[in-house]
This record gives structure tokens, sequence and C-alpha cells, in this order.
């Protein structure tokens, strides 16, 4: 009995000393509007649950808490978080606070520092190395690879045309593998044609133990997900895709100073270079593993992502035959019967097919939070964050809040991104890409490629899909069904 008294004395005059020493905050806390949370879980329990759960939890504590105020708070466990939907509050949080959240350390036992997890002072450095080589002028020399494996998917697609319903991202996936793999590396993966590779299954098995990680609180101690099988796997898993990047380099390191030894001039613009050869003749003085983290994030961030707008866009435009007869047209004026690879001309009159990519963007925010920390005192509206809060921007919602968008927010109009429409609307109520000094630095690339792909198949095939009505969060947004779409041979 003494035993136990005493246990429960000594949490108590923790608990006491933790809040004292937190006072602040707390204070902070208690002059912001929240909902939903319970005594010492705070609102934890909204976060339990599979990944379709948990998405729809998210969606329905975002919406009560986007009515509420224009800046709240959740707490989950003891971390603060602000949650606001006002596009001018999202805007100074995106502006200012660049410190990812505590929830992508997860991503940093794989990703290291590249730039997609660094910590900021690294990050800035990095980041301002990193921007040349993501210059327009620069992704605009793989429009050439987009071609080429948007017509090896054309191929592929052959055997599925006329027939029953399939998942189409698993075909798109491959061949987003394959071109962002050939644009960062110079790698010619074949992934449309060999998928399972030894390093391709690695890849998948870290991503899903991290996502499940960042999902299930008593899995985030490294103390306790130390003792489950699945650290292991993750460590081996991890040690196949570092060991692949960095036979890379070394290959790469090893042609570039040979070539530099030759006197080879690395600035003469004939020849496409891909990102790795950019980053080590640039003698921007990145170290093996430093390139071998910057590529492993940026094949990690280019692919999934654009691989599933493709994937959701074709899902709609098969709901939304008008829309698509209205891409088809375009595409037909444009290439006038041509079967050749869309060219960059090409992709600059696409203007119809870049308002149903974003659209789809919109609807199928395929990153649906994005998490950061103050790293020093932010005034936003209705307040002033202390340093070192939470700041939870959810574009999913966002995207999808009648304030913002209209009583039919949740329809499918590509029309909502006419110029002239778009100039009503404060630049923070659309985010796919983030905002601010740490957005996505592939969204250039990821646009034309986007384009390209969705070009291919478009021209080739018509669409046809009943859409998809449940979703589920694996840090990305995923249909919980697939994207299911049937297709027909075009024949002009
Ligand atoms: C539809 C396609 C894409 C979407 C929706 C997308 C979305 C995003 C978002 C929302 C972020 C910020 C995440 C955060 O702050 O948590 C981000 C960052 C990033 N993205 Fe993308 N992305 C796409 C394509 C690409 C491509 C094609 C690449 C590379 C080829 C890429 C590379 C990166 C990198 C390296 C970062 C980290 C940037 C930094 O922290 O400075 N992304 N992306």
């Amino acid at each position: 009995m003494l035993i136990i008294l005493s246990v429960f004395f000594g949490i108590s005059l923790y608990y006491m000393y933790f809040r004292h020493t937190r006072k602040q905050l707390y204070a902070f806390s208690d002059s912001l509007p929240s909902a939903g949370s319970l005594p010492v879980l705070g609102h934890s329990h909204w976060f339990l649950g599979g990944p379709e759960r948990l998405l729809k939890n998210i969606k329905q504590l975002c919406e009560t808490l986007h009515e509420i105020g224009d800046v709240t708070k959740i707490w989950i466990g003891p971390s603060l978080y602000i949650v606001t939907f006002k596009p001018d509050d999202i805007q100074i949080i995106l502006e200012n606070c660049l410190e990812k959240d505590y929830s992508y350390k997860f991503l940093q036992t794989w990703l290291g520092n590249g730039l997609f997890v660094a910590p900021v002072e690294l990050w800035k450095m990095h980041r301002r190395l990193l921007l040349p080589i993501f210059h327009n002028h620069i992704i605009e020399d793989y429009i050439d690879v987009f071609g080429e494996q948007g017509a090896i998917l054309v191929e592929r697609l052959r055997d599925r045309a006329g027939g029953q319903e399939f998942d189409v991202h698993t075909y798109i996936t491959s061949c987003m593998l394959d071109i962002v793999f050939e644009a960062a590396m110079g790698e010619k993966m074949d992934v449309q044609h060999t998928p399972d590779t030894p390093y391709m299954c690695a890849r998948k098995s870290v991503m899903s133990v991290i996502s499940m990680r960042l999902f299930k609180p008593w899995m985030q101690p490294d103390i306790l997900f130390n003792l489950t099988p699945c650290s292991k796997q993750q460590r081996i898993n991890i040690d196949i895709t570092h060991k692949f990047t960095d036979e890379v380099v070394t290959k790469k390191r090893n042609k570039v100073e040979e070539q530099i030894g030759m006197s080879v001039d690395w600035n003469d613009n004939q020849t496409r270079k891909d990102l790795l050869e950019l980053l080590l003749s640039n003698k921007l003085n990145l170290n093996d593993k430093e390139l071998r983290e910057h590529i492993d994030s940026i094949t990690i961030a280019g692919n999934d992502t654009t691989a599933l707008v493709v994937s959701y866009a074709l899902m709609l435009l098969g709901c939304y035959q008008d829309e698509q007869d209205k891409v088809y047209n375009e595409l037909k004026n444009i290439f006038d019967g041509s079967l050749r690879a869309p060219t960059k001309a090409d992709l600059c009159k696409m203007e119809n097919l870049e308002r149903v990519i974003k659209e789809t963007m919109r609807l199928y925010t395929v990153v649906p939070i994005i998490g950061r920390k103050t790293q020093k005192e932010v005034k936003l509206s209705t307040c002033t964050v202390p340093k070192g809060v939470g700041c939870a921007v959810v574009p999913f919602v966002l995207h999808r809040s009648k304030k913002i968008w209209g009583p039919d927010a949740d329809c499918f109009n590509p029309d909502r991104f006419l110029p002239e429409h778009c100039a009503k609307r404060h630049p923070c109520s659309f985010i796919p890409f983030s905002y601010g000094p740490r957005n996505c630095i592939g969204r250039h690339f990821g646009m034309l490629a986007m384009k390209s792909i969705l070009a291919s198949i478009l021209r080739n095939y018509k669409v046809i899909s009943r859409g998809c009505d449940t979703l589920k969060i694996e840090i990305l947004l995923f249909p919980v069904a697939g994207h299911l779409i049937s297709l027909q041979k075009r024949i002009e």
C-alpha cells in the first residue's frame, strides 16, 4: 500500500511540475476555442483506428473546428497544435514556420537530412543549393522522358482496353517511378516491366511501416517500437534502399570526376543531365551521404504524389464524360492527328487539362496534412502563438471548405480554375503543393509530368469510372477500393 501511495504521490508531483514549467503554454491554450477533447487525453482518441476511420475523424474534427473559430487548437497527448482554415493565417504560418513537426521524425530514419525533413538551418542552406537544379529550363529537359515512359504505359494498358474495371494506380505508379528515377539519377529502372525488384519491395515495406507508426501512438516511442518485429523489418529494408542509392551515387561521382579530368564541358547545353549529375558537377560540396539523402527524398516525394493525382484525375474524368470530351477535343486540336510525344509547346497549350488536374488536386488533396512548428512567436489574426507550438494545416479540409469554395465545394468543376475565378481567391485557399519558402520544390516537374502522362492516355483511350466513395490516409490520400476505371480504345 505504501508503495502504491508513493508511486501515486511521485506521479502527481511530476505532473504538477510538468504543468508548472508549461504555464505559459496552458494560458495560451486556454485562450483558444476547441471542441471534442477529453480530460488528460485531449484529442488523442480522434487519432485512433485504421486509416479509413482516421481520415473520417480528422475530417469531422477539422470541420467542427473550422466552424467554431479562425484559430483553434487540438491537444495530441502532451503536444499542442493550432489549427486554422483562414487563408491569411495559413499564409503567415507557411511563410514563417519552416521547421517540420515532430511527426516527420519517423521519415528522418529513412531520409536523414534530405530536403523534405531537414532541420531548418540545414534546410535553408541545401534548398538554396538545390533550387537551380529544379529551374524550369532544366526540368523541361525531361519532357522527352515523360513522353517515352507515357508511350510504354499506353502500350501496357492496351491489354486492359475493352475489358473489366481495374485499378489503374499500379500502372501509373510504375510509370512515374521510371520517370522520377531517370530524371533524378539517370537510372533506367524499367519498373513498368519489372515491378518487384528487391529495391522496390524494400521501398514499399519501409513506407508501410512508417505510415503505420505515424498513426499508432503506442508505436511511436523508439523504446517500444524497437521491441517489435517491424523495427527489424524496417532496418533491413532501409539498408537495402540506402545501399542501392549509395551505389548509384558512387558510380555517378566516379563518372563525373573522370569526365572533369578529361576536361568535358559540363556547362554545354547539348546533353541532358540527371539531377544527381547536376548536383555533382556544380561543385556543391555535398558528400555522398547528403547526396543519397536528397536523391532518396526527391524520388520518394516525387513519385506517389504525382501518380496519385494522375489516377484520381482519370477516375474523375471517367465519371464526368463531358469534361473528358472537353479535354479530348483540346488534345485533338493540339496534336491534329499526329502521334508524336507531347512537346513543351504542346504541354503549354493544355489549359483545359491543367484545370482538370488542379480541380483533382483540390478534391483529392494527396498530401492531406502539413505539420509545422513555430520557431519564434508568430502573430496570427486572433492570437500570438508562442515558440515551439505545432501548427496543423489541413489542405484536405481547406480545399472542400464551403466558406471558401461555395455551397458546391464537393462538386467537380474545373472552371473554378479559370484565371478570372483564381484572381478572386486568396493564394492560400489552394495549396496542394504547400506555400511559402518550404513549398514543393518539384511542383513544375510534377505538373509537366502529370499533363504529359494524362495526355498520352486520353489521346488513346476513353476512360469510364464509377468514382470512389471511401478514402483513407496512409501519409497520403488513397481510395479504399483503389482507382477503378475501365478503358475503351479510341479509334479515329
Ligand atoms: C502532384 C505532385 C506533388 C504534390 C501534390 C506535392 C506536394 C508537396 C507538398 C505539399 C510538399 C510540402 C510538404 C510539407 O511541408 O509537409 C512537398 C514538398 C516537397 N516535394 Fe512535392 N509534391 C508533388 C510532386 C513532387 C515532385 C515531382 C518532386 C520531385 C521531383 C517533389 C519533391 C518535393 C520535395 C523535395 C519536397 C521538400 C521541399 C522542402 O522541404 O524544401 N514533389 N511536395
